[in-house]
């Protein structure tokens, strides 16, 4: 294997583009950024030099929100209403899941996040202490949720609450600081307030985050109001999940007064444009009222079974044109605030960093390519990479100062795609049979 991904020590990228300078940017040992400039090399006597010329520098893309072993069920259930979708198709198949398809199916999805110039994630999904391993020997940095769902009955929120807790003990015994636990109450469609409430207070107690999904629906306002007599944002708050540390994915039929709420509470609101249009959910984030609130606003991609991919340079694309089409704005969401919603505000999600090229900044970095068809001519590289390229211009990537892809080569590639495609076939044949 080449040396580059092996090696450990300070790394030189030596010549590279940022904001249209030429600089080096050094990163020392501990995988800190140690200087960025034209005399950045000499703050390290580097083990590893990477050539930027022809390369552009970005800092590495956090995706707010993946169910990321959902990678084994791309393509299966298309063009579907959501409630049957999850329903008639994905809740069927999941019943069949094993820890052994999590692991084939997260490490199918680093191999995906890695490759479009992604290093962190935000994972709800089931059997996630495999799904920290696969993340972790991927290099990447990850938070994993177990998808808390009660659906209203005492027992299964007992059995909710001991899967949220062992997963929170095991993430804790690894202690690495790569990988993270949140709390994952899937939706106020699925946890009961008592089972909503019990997440807010251990989130709070354990000093952990909290990842749900947030007025995905019409409907799920609509039902929430009739239950419960009030709105998704405010039942949510009510039960103490509306933290600093929450992350709310898709908030499209949130109100004004709902994002005034999440603004004041610090929220992020993870948008997941082209979920949302694929799962025609019939209205955008109203991305201007969460700004104007002062709510944290950052990208996710959603599963693949509604995207159908995990590359956040095309959902950087989808977000600025979708909420240009929706809201009837061309100068709504320009391509400087899509590149820091991706990078920036997901650091600031889950506590990664400043998600900026900076000194004393993790080297979670992106080099992109300047010579690729979608970069000529290269007027505006803010411009460029959202409007223009989606992931395959990214040559490489780093997470922690650690080469997790270089020139397009991550270690291992054809064996995990072979045993994520291996996984996925055993696993509709399960299910299949049962039926
Ligand atoms: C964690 C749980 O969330 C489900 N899931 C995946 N995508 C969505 C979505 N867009 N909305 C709601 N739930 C979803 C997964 O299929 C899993 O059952
Ligand atoms: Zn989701």
């Amino acid at each position: 294997m080449n040396e580059i991904f092996t090696a450990r020590g300070s790394t030189l990228i030596a010549g590279v583009t940022i904001d249209g300078s030429t600089v080096d940017i050094a990163i020392d040992e501990t995988g800190l950024i140690a200087g960025i400039g034209e005399n950045a090399r000499k703050t390290i006597d580097a083990d590893i030099v990477i050539d930027g010329s022809d390369r552009l520098a970005m800092p590495g893309m956090v995706n707010t929100h993946t169910h990321a072993a959902m990678t084994l069920l791309r393509g299966y259930g298309d063009d579907m209403l959501l409630q049957d979708w999850l329903s008639q198709k994905i809740w069927p198949l999941e019943a069949h899941l094993t820890g052994d398809d999590v692991y084939a199916g997260t490490r199918l999805a680093c191999l995906e996040m890695i490759k479009s110039g992604t290093v962190a994630f935000n994972d709800m999904y089931f059997f996630m202490d495999r799904a920290a391993a696969a993340a972790d020997e991927m290099g990447m940095r990850a938070t994993f949720a177990y998808g808390f769902i009660d659906l209203g009955m005492e027992e299964k929120r007992e059995a909710e609450i001991k899967a949220t807790e062992t997963l929170v003990a095991h993430v804790k015994s690894l202690d690495n600081p790569r990988i993270r636990a949140a709390v994952g109450p899937h939706s106020v469609y699925t946890v009961s307030p008592e089972g909503l409430r019990w997440c807010g207070e251990y989130a709070a107690e354990q000093n952990i985050g909290i990842h749900v999904h947030l007025s995905e629906t019409e409907k799920e306002v609509a039902d929430c109001v009739a239950r419960f007599g009030k709105r998704p944002a405010y039942l949510l708050d009510e039960c103490g999940c509306l933290t600093p540390r929450t992350v709310a994915a898709h908030c499209c039929w949130l109100d004004e007064a709902e994002c005034r709420l999440l603004g004041e509470r610090g929220v992020t609101a993870s948008h997941n444009p082209a979920s949302n249009m694929k799962l025609a959910v019939n209205r955008a984030m109203p991305y201007h009222w969460l700004r104007q609130y002062g709510a944290n606003v950052a990208l996710g991609t959603d599963g693949c079974s509604s995207n159908n991919n995990l590359d956040l340079m095309e959902e950087m694309k989808f977000a600025a044109l979708l909420q240009k089409f929706a809201w009837n704005s061309p100068t709504l969401l320009p391509a400087g605030e899509a590149i820091g919603m991706a990078t920036a505000a997901g650091a600031r999600a889950l506590g990664t960093g400043p998600g900026t090229l900076t000194v004393g900044a993790p080297a979670d970095i992106v080099l992109l390519d300047t010579r690729a068809a979608c970069n000529t001519p290269l007027f505006h590289a803010d411009s460029n990479a959202v409007y223009a390229c989606n992931g395959g211009a990214v040559m490489t990537v780093l997470c922690q100062g650690r080469v997790l892809m270089h020139e397009r080569e991550v270690p291992g590639e054809e064996e995990i795609v072979r045993e994520a495609a291996a996984a996925a076939r055993s696993l509709v044949d399960r299910a299949e049979q049962a039926s």
